[in-house]
């Protein structure tokens, strides 16, 4: 998401989480690489010990722990303290070893231990970092398993829920279908392929139906060594598949490469979509919106407007480069505030902005317009001690049978622009006969 989208940012919402990381490690050069590294991923306060003894009056200190990153070698405590300290107070914990130990490592990947990893690879900080934001990013995460076999699905369901996820798991493909439909958060689903009734393949390309391969990861699962499974998954939709029995690093791996790809598309898809420094659809995503319910033909109730800030150079002039941005930006919340759900709004450029209004008669529209033109006026921003006040002209125009596409609406409603830039600016032109 684009760093100047407040807009989007705003919608999401704030969940009430635990935020605390605790990074325990003797080596104060690595803590404070690491610290800094996971500072530019994240926002999570981070408190650093450097003992058991300091962990514990942390610990005690404060409550909303969400993790913790240790190493295993400190002054008042050997390895298996250390793990027993984590495990006995049920953290999700990170270890991160300077040797490599076979025992240790099954013995920890077997508690709530979500990783072991190496301090000496070259990349560990960076390793370490990314896991950190995963994990984190994973709690808002919905995730299905679906698996007839009880034990199955719940050993799935306790790996996802070790990552973060919120997971939810049933037992045949009628129930996860129902699911989907129901909860549009739902972003994993991992599917077994020996169900009854419906196999997992059906149900993968069921799914599909529901939601596209860039808004849900589906991994297909099977202990069979037919050759012919996983090109049969991939074909049918899912994203990926893995072999019974898979280790739970494996496991961890798959899934997470395949979120972070999810997160990668709907990133780009917000780049090309939204506008950076409003937050607001640009103008090639408010035209493909716009031409759609055009399209659909929705009789003469659809109004197109166009809306330009008065004076903007002005304001610029005299307030400077970044006022201007403000007071852009601040434009864009009022019109997004105004935007109602079977609307659609968006940046045309520089200061000009463009909604299209479904469903309201020309006396509505013009309405709605003129609240929206008032909320501009009324709107008063703080330039550093000094006031800053703008208005806007808006032009509209009614689909009709001469005004029947949307490039012939959009031509019209500037024509009206023009007129009220002419006709002495901050009104609505365009429905003067409603
Ligand atoms: N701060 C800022 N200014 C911008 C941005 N995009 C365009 N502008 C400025 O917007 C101004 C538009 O000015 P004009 O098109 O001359 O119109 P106006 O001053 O608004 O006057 P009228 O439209 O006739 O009321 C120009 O000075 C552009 O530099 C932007 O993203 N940020």
């Amino acid at each position: 998401m684009p760093a100047g989208s407040h807009l989007a940012h705003a919608r999401q919402p704030i969940a009430a989480l635990p935020q605390r990381i605790l990074l325990l490690e003797n080596s104060r050069a690595y803590t404070s690489m690491l610290r800094e590294a996971i500072e530019q991923r994240t926002q999570l306060p981070i408190s650093v010990a450097t003992t058991l003894a300091e962990a514990r009056e942390l610990l005690e200190r404060e409550s909303d722990w969400f993790l913790a990153l240790t190493g295993l070698v400190l002054a008042d405590g050997d390895r298996d303290a250390v793990i027993d300290f984590f495990v006995e107070r049920r953290l999700p914990t990170i270890v991160v070893s300077g040797v490599y130990d076979d025992a240790l490592r099954e013995r920890a990947l077997q508690q709530q231990i979500i990783d072991y990893v190496l301090k000496s690879t070259p990349d560990s900080i960076d390793y370490l970092a990314w896991l950190v934001q995963r994990l984190e990013r994973n709690r808002r995460i919905n995730a299905l398993v679906v698996d007839d076999s009880l034990s199955a699905r719940s050993y799935i369901a306790s790996l996802l829920a070790l990552q973060g996820y919120q997971v939810s798991h049933v037992a045949d493909g009628q129930s996860a279908l129902r699911m989907v439909e129901a909860d549009p958060g739902i972003r994993l689903v991992i599917v077994d392929q020996e169900m009854p009734g419906m196999d997992g393949i059906e149900l993968t390309r069921r799914l599909r139906h529901l939601r596209a391969r860039d808004r849900m990861a589906v991994i297909g699962v099977s202990g069979s060594s037919d050759a012919s499974l996983i090109p049969r998954f991939l074909k049918n939709g899912a994203n990926d598949f893995l072999r019974k029995p898979f280790s739970r690093e494996e496991f961890f791996c798959r899934v997470s490469q395949n979120i972070d790809q999810l997160e990668l598309i709907g990133t780009l898809q917000d780049l090309a979509t939204r506008d950076f420094l409003t937050g607001l659809p640009n103008r090639r995503s408010f035209l493909e919106q716009s031409e759609k319910v055009v399209a659909q033909g929705s009789g003469g109730d659809l109004t197109v407007a166009m809306i330009d800030i008065d004076h903007f150079k002005h304001i610029n002039d005299s307030y400077g480069h970044e006022a201007g941005d403000r007071a852009l930006r601040a434009m864009a919340d009022i019109l997004h505030a105004h935007t109602r759900r079977e609307d659609h709004c968006g940046r045309f450029g520089g200061e000009e902005f463009c909604v299209l209004i479904h469903g309201l008669d020309a006396a509505a529209s013009r309405a709605h317009l003129e609240t929206l033109r008032q909320a501009v006026e009324a709107l008063e921003l703080d330039i550093d001690g000094r006031p800053l006040r703008m208005t806007i002209s808006i032009g509209a125009s009614r689909h009709s049978p001469q005004f029947d596409t949307l490039h012939k609406l959009l031509g019209e409603a500037d024509r009206h622009l023009y007129l009220a830039k002419a006709g002495g600016r901050n009104q609505v032109r365009g429905l003067e006969a409603a």
